[in-house]
């Protein structure tokens, strides 16, 4: 393959254009050509990384192109004698990531400097073309800043969108929104080469300094995937629990015949989803062989309450569930009396609490797996003879000798929003031909957007699934390979001294991920102790201002010494008030 200068534009070409093709005379090759010349048509692929995902991306932005005809000229932003966006006329796509506060990339440091440069004239990029995918984590407070900086200020300079930027955030998954955007990409690059074999791009290239000419970016379902991942942001969660339970209770009870029959829901697809060939992952091997044995007289179940280091068990001496004053977020207030205990804290720091899974929850698990009457039973797991699973090992997290009840309130995360390998893996466990292939499509990249939609943003659990697709009957083994170990959480912790004396406060709001958001419901089944341990907090700042303590939903405090603590606007929602 070598390069050839043609029209302004650069290809790489694995073939040499000949005057035969098309009828063409010598010198009227189009700027861009078609595959089936077996020309790739390039683009310059740029990426700033600072712990190389946004590489690893660009990388394989780079391993798909060919498949779809198109070349792409790699390069980091920090090797600036590699390409010249001045006079680049070949389509520009970025990845970059953020770091710090909101900041692009270190090896983006010098081309963000110098796109920066305030005596560039508005047009000086007028003639590019370009698409870019900003990497971020929503947990922090400029989101995908480091792209953001990049996408406006290629926009101030002239530079057109062909393709909408893609925000993916770290915090629920990357490939939420890479996958679809890269899997989107494509159609946009091949649209702008066609349009600009029809004049539209050389017109563009060629057009007046400073023209305000829009583009229509093309709008694959990265826009959808881009609202939904909004909507797993933590800044709303009351209004989870209910979108879940009425996508999920309208997929079982099929009751609204207007919306049924044409809007998407869990269990059911719509064209073109529903008439497309899918890319459905491998099926992961299974490994684990799980054995329930009765246990032998009064031989109780010989687990302790899963601990994190160093443990305390203290009593919760009260849980208090409040309502704020917007009347949406609910907080629930756990005091732990710590007066046995000889550990220090200061306000601010984290204590990880393992909460267990609500009692109702396990046993509607238990009953939808047929095993309430085994709940009691000890599980025996050993790892199969022929599993094809390198490196199996028994989870860690599942105890010896325990019963099936003990592991599922206390060892797994039965409330986690199931991956689509589960997904895949419960496909196979369907008897029915229509839920089989709806949980293949969610557990596919053509279904990437109602994943998205229906699992992820509505937060369901795997007892959610198993309702609304009856007719999976999972194995438990395959659920003990699949749920991952119960996590602690890490709370924040508050002293106000005039309004409970020395005590530690821990606040979660009632999301629907909220463990503790059951208690308020079943009082009854409140566990009297809690396992916590300290975890490395930040200080209560001395004054006015933010508190971003270690993980953890509520992590971000709002605080002054005099007034109130607690999370999201000062001004208007706030937990304690004097
Ligand atoms: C120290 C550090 C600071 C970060 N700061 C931000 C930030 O301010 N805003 C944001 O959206 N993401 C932030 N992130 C998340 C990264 O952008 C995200 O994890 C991204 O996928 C990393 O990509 P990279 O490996 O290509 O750098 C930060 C990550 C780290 C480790």
């Amino acid at each position: 393959m070598h390069r050839v200068r043609m029209g302004g534009a650069r290809f790489a070409v694995s073939a040499i254009c000949t005057r035969a093709w098309a009828g063409l005379p010598q010198g009227d090759c189009p700027r861009y050509f078609s595959t089936s010349l077996e020309v790739m048509r390039r683009f310059l692929l740029l990426y700033a990384t600072q712990h190389g995902q946004a590489k690893a991306i660009a990388e394989e932005i780079r391993e798909k192109a060919v498949a779809h005809g198109f070349s792409a000229d790699l390069h980091c932003m920090s090797e600036t004698d590699k390409y010249d966006l001045k006079t680049e006329t070949a389509p520009l796509v970025v990845v970059v990531s953020t770091t710090g506060t909101g900041d692009p990339p270190d090896t983006a440091r010098r081309f963000v400097k110098k796109i920066n440069d305030k005596t560039l004239p508005v047009d000086y990029f007028a003639h590019l073309r370009y698409g870019l995918l900003g990497l971020g984590d929503s947990e922090y407070t400029y989101f995908c800043n480091g792209g953001k900086v990049i996408d406006r200020r290629l926009q101030e300079l002239g530079a057109r969108r062909f393709y909408d930027t893609g925000h993916a955030d770290d915090c629920v998954g990357l490939e939420l929104v890479v996958e679809p955007w890269i899997d989107g990409l494509w159609a946009a690059l091949a649209k702008l080469f066609v349009s600009s074999s029809e004049g539209e791009m050389s017109g563009a290239l060629t057009a007046a300094p400073g023209a305000s000419r829009t583009t229509d970016a093309a709008k694959p379902e990265l826009i959808h995937v881009e609202s939904q991942v909004e909507l797993l942001r933590l800044d709303d969660p009351g209004g989870k629990d209910s979108e879940v339970s009425e996508q999920n209770g309208a997929s079982r009870g099929q009751s609204s015949a207007l919306t049924a029959d044409f809007e998407p829901s869990l269990t059911r697809s719509v064209p073109p989803l529903s008439l497309a060939s899918l890319n459905i992952p491998a099926l992961p091997p299974d490994y684990l062989q799980v054995h329930l044995q009765e246990p032998v007289g009064q031989e109780e179940c010989q687990a302790s309450v899963p601990s994190v280091d160093p443990i305390f068990q203290v009593p919760i001496s009260k849980a208090v569930q409040l309502t704020t004053n917007d009347a949406i977020k609910t907080t629930f207030l756990v005091e732990l009396d710590i007066s046995k205990t000889d550990f220090s804290y200061q306000p601010g720091d984290a204590f990880n609490i393992i909460c267990p899974n609500s009692d109702s929850e396990v046993q509607s698990l238990l009953h939808r797996l047929q095993l309430t009457d085994q709940r009691e039973h000890h599980v025996l797991l050993k790892i199969k003879a022929d599993t094809k699973k390198r490196g199996a090992a028994l989870p860690q997290h599942i105890p010896e000798k325990c019963s099936l009840q003990f592991i599922l309130t206390w060892c797994l995360e039965i409330r986690a929003i199931p991956k689509k390998a589960l997904l895949r893996a419960l496909a196979d466990c369907a008897g029915d031909t229509a839920e089989r292939r709806r949980l293949q499509e969610l557990s596919s990249s053509q279904g990437a957007a109602d994943y998205t939609r229906f699992v992820r943003g509505a937060r369901a659990s795997l007892l959610d699934l198993l309702l609304a697709f009856p007719s999976c009957q999972p194995p438990l083994g395959l659920l003990l390979e699949h749920l991952p170990k119960l996590q602690p959480r890490p709370y924040s912790c508050a002293r106000y001294p005039s309004l409970l004396a020395q005590q530690i406060l821990s606040t979660y709001p009632g999301t629907r991920r909220s463990l503790w958001s059951w208690w308020a419901r079943e009082p009854a089944s409140r566990p009297s102790s809690a396992s916590c341990s300290t975890g490395t907090g930040s200080s209560w700042p001395a004054g006015d201002g933010s508190l971003v303590g270690p993980g953890g939903d509520t992590a971000q405090l709002f605080c002054a010494p005099c007034g109130f603590w607690g999370s999201g606007l000062r001004s208007s929602n706030f937990y304690f008030k004097k």
